[in-house]
């Protein structure tokens, strides 16, 4: 057996009250992908942002190549060899790939000569297949290739153990693979990767080790060879059974609430992302919207939730023209919107949960009175919805971007959900949740939809839309390819239409 490159040993941080991790070990060996699982707030960030010198344990210790370490800081991490990819990432867009790549080596000198930096990135790009161009400005590349980007800086910075939190969640399914293909070259060459993950059968099919961590001690550690999904299952989430709630139909009434007709709608490079698509969602009924991230589905949830100008068409709701609208006349009109980016669209990331929950419905009767807040029954609202959520919080004044990323998500829905809304847009809802709270929120629209809501659900999951939808539409490259009823559709159908094929009954 090769030496272990680090040992966590111990480790226990505390924020206030809560601990979000507890006396844990965790050992990490050169050429291994390390996967990390665990429910919303099991302390895997946590435990990363220890390694990477942003967080100082209260308690363990670290060994680092053998010896005893104490990493100070980020810079002081990927000085020592340990560099992170986070979800959100540390890119300046108005620059060029290799000019961001050399902001972040210690002798930003280099910066004054662009051929060198060029050849540098080019090394690591052709080393491990990464495919990044140099001259690339980061404003214009995909979310697959800015993510190529930050491994370029961490390989060009010498990192030897790389860490990912949920890297595939922004990617298409094909993008995830060839990422997965680029970590297992990185680590045949020996480098050692950990990744956050939450997707089973991923982690089953790309990690060599798995371990997953539950109220912030782990809970199991296994090879991947080792691993089920029964026996990861258990361990996210315990003993509770997870029942898959799916739509069983029925609950479609007559009234339309929603209805497109022949909407077009730019994205922000003024180029056409939506091209005359035309769709109804009537009450009870959920419409899911698959295709491939990138095909206009952004461009048509925030024209629908008016955020976006419409360049063609109509949008009505409950038989009213709302096409000119902006975004506080459809919070009127009781549309909610749970949006893909929760930190900068849906939440602001300073404010505590109560002012979040409040945002938009702050002037209603329900939470002032005179302009002055309800303060009692604000607090009781999230009090009530962190019960029935089971929202983990960082403390009920603590600002939202100290909570988990999937506790953000389950305080995001609650809200949209809190407004009573007539129609609900839902971009990608399970995203970066664990399993038990995907199914949470599965049975939430499902609720919803019982309850006579207009749903449209974008997802880029089929399981999950064929799960969920009472009908499927497929956007490709703006167009709506085919609107097809669930029990007609078949994942092969659904996956040639996203790729552009047209619909033949
Ligand atoms: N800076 C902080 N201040 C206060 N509490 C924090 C801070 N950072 C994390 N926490 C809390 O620690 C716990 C663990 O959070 P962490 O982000 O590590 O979980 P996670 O397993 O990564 O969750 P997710 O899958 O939702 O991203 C949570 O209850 C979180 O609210």
């Amino acid at each position: 057996m090769k030496e272990p490159i680090l040992e966590m040993r111990g480790i226990t941080k505390k924020f206030g009250s809560v601990t979000a991790n507890k006396d844990v070990d965790l050992t990490l060996y050169p050429g291994e992908i390390h996967a990390l699982l665990g429910e919303n707030g099991a302390g895997k960030s946590t435990l990363m942002n220890i390694l990477n010198g942003i967080y100082k344990p209260n308690h363990g210790k670290i060994y680092y190549k053998g010896k005893k370490v104490s990493i100070r800081s980020p810079r002081h991490a990927v000085d020592m060899g340990i560099g992170m990819v986070h979800q959100h990432f540390r890119l300046i867009p108005t620059l060029t790939a290799a000019e961001n790549v050399f902001l972040y080596m210690p002798d930003c000198k280099l910066i004054l000569n662009k051929k060198e930096m060029e050849e540098q990135i080019g090394k690591w790009s052709s080393e491990f297949h990464l495919n990044v161009d140099p001259s690339a400005l980061i404003w214009q590349l995909s979310v697959g290739e800015q993510q190529r980007v930050e491994i370029v800086k961490l390989l060009c910075r010498g990192a030897e153990i790389l860490i990912l939190d949920e890297p595939s969640a922004v990617l298409t399914a094909q993008e995830a693979k060839e990422m997965f293909r680029v970590l297992r070259r990185m680590a045949d060459s020996g480098k050692s990767v950990v990744v956050i993950s939450h997707k089973m059968n991923e982690v089953m099919e790309f990690a060599d080790r798995i371990t997953v961590l539950k109220g912030g001690e782990v809970e199991d550690t296994m090879p991947a060879s080792e691993a089920t999904v029964e026996r990861l299952t258990k361990a996210v989430v315990g003993e509770r059974e997870l029942k898959p709630h799916k739509n069983e139909g029925g609950t479609c009434r007559e009234e339309v609430v929603l209805k497109l007709e022949n909407l077009s709608v730019k994205n922000d490079r003024d180029l056409m992302a939506i091209k005359n698509v035309s769709l109804d969602i009537h009450a009870g009924e959920i419409l899911g919207i698959a295709g491939v991230a990138g095909n206009g589905q952004k461009e048509l949830a925030e024209a629908v939730a008016g955020l976006r100008k419409v360049v063609g068409g109509t949008i009505t709701i409950h038989g009213e023209d709302v096409t000119t609208q902006g975004a506080k006349a459809r919070v009127k009109k009781r549309v909610g919107f749970i949006p893909e980016d929760r930190l900068s669209m849906g939440l602001v990331p300073g404010m505590n949960m109560e002012e979040n929950r409040i945002l938009k419905e702050f002037d209603l009767p329900k939470f002032s009175r005179h302009h002055i807040l309800k303060k009692k029954v604000i607090h009781d609202t999230v009090q009530e919805e962190i019960k029935r959520y089971d929202i983990k919080t960082a403390g009920d004044k603590s600002p939202v971007s100290l909570m988990s990323g999937g506790n953000q998500q389950k305080l995001l829905v609650a809200r949209e959900i809190g407004g009573d809304p007539v129609l609900l847009i839902a971009v990608y809802p399970s995203r970066g949740l664990d399993i038990g709270a995907a199914e949470a929120i599965h049975e939430i629209l499902l609720e919803q939809c019982r309850k006579g809501v207009a749903v449209l659900l974008i997802s880029e999951e089929l399981d999950e839309l064929f799960q969920m939808s009472d009908r499927i539409g497929v956007l490709c490259s703006g167009e709506m390819m085919a609107v097809i009823d669930r029990k007609e559709a078949d994942y092969d159908t659904i996956g040639r239409l996203m790729s552009g094929e047209h619909y033949e009954k």
